[in-house]
């Protein structure tokens, strides 16, 4: 098993020292192969949360374990070979194909400047053939839909053979299909997987814990239906939720509505 633990102790950032803080100090835990949502309204501190456990923004204070490491206090080809980004900015490739995007992947992995090997090759079309890319291997990136544009981002994830996949916000701009089948993969990868989602029934349905932000402070993590309540969930996207039921599944499923409108959305 190629997952580990992911441990958030006392974490939070402001874009500069003395500056007023954007997260406030959060803790969470989550087990190797688990999945944690991130949610919350517009300007939370989701993607800010994410970037500092892919390394991009580094912590005003605590630490973030991977399996016990602190992964700001290693080499960063290390903490590369640990946690992989799945980002909502896509990168502009000028020119690289699918293959060659995906094989970015395994930089991590290699030495110095050394060429890619077999084994990298064989990653990669591994990698391909899962996420059903192969067709797609000599295309420009660029060429892409926003869709398969996504698919060869997981890919280039996946190719990086990380213990802990953060994902921010994967399935904006997907058709249902695309999203159902990214969601399917989230959930078969034998990763610890961090992802934040908009859409809050989805993040019941593929989650096994949930971290609900609002405006910078962590109001619930746990399991998604102590997290997303009626109450907490209408308090922090300042709306009306109402959990049903559906028939004849019977699942639970949150619908919203404006606190002065019978609407519901
Ligand atoms: N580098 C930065 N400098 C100043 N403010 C920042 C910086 N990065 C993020 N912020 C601010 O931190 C707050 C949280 O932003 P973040 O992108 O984490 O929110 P989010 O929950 O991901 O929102 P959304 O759902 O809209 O993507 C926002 O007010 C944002 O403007």
């Amino acid at each position: 098993m190629n997952a580990a633990s992911l441990i958030a102790e006392n974490l939070s950032w402001a874009p500069r020292k003395n500056q007023p803080l954007l997260l406030q100090p959060t803790s969470f835990e989550v087990n190797a192969g688990q999945v944690l949502g991130v949610v919350g309204p517009n300007g939370a501190g989701k993607s800010t949360l994410l970037r500092m456990i892919y390394r991009y923004y580094s912590p005003s204070s605590g630490h973030i374990l991977i399996d016990g490491q602190d992964i700001w206090g290693m080499p960063p080809r290390s903490a590369a070979r640990k946690v992989a980004a799945v980002l909502q900015e896509q990168p502009t490739s000028f020119g690289l194909t699918v293959r060659e995007v995906v094989a970015l992947g395994r930089t991590p992995h290699r030495l110095g400047y050394s060429t890619p090997g077999a084994r990298d090759a064989d990653i990669v079309d591994e990698v391909l053939s899962r996420l059903g890319l192969q067709s797609l291997s000599f295309r420009d990136l660029l060429t892409l839909s926003g869709g398969e544009r996504q698919r060869v981002m997981v890919a280039r994830a996946l190719a990086q053979q990380p213990q802990v996949l953060v994902l921010d916000e994967p399935i904006n701009h997907l058709d249902i299909r695309h999203q159902l089948e990214v969601l399917a993969l989230i959930r078969e990868l034998d990763l610890t997987i961090i992802v934040s989602l908009h859409d809050l029934n989805m993040a019941s349905q593929i989650c096994d814990q949930i971290l609900l932000l609002e405006n910078g402070h962590t109001i619930g993590f746990g399991r998604p239906d102590t997290v997303l309540t009626e109450a907490q969930v209408s308090e922090a996207f300042r709306i009306k939720a109402r959990r049903e039921y559906l028939r004849p599944s019977n699942t639970q499923h949150l619908s919203f509505h404006l606190p002065d409108q019978r609407n519901t959305i």
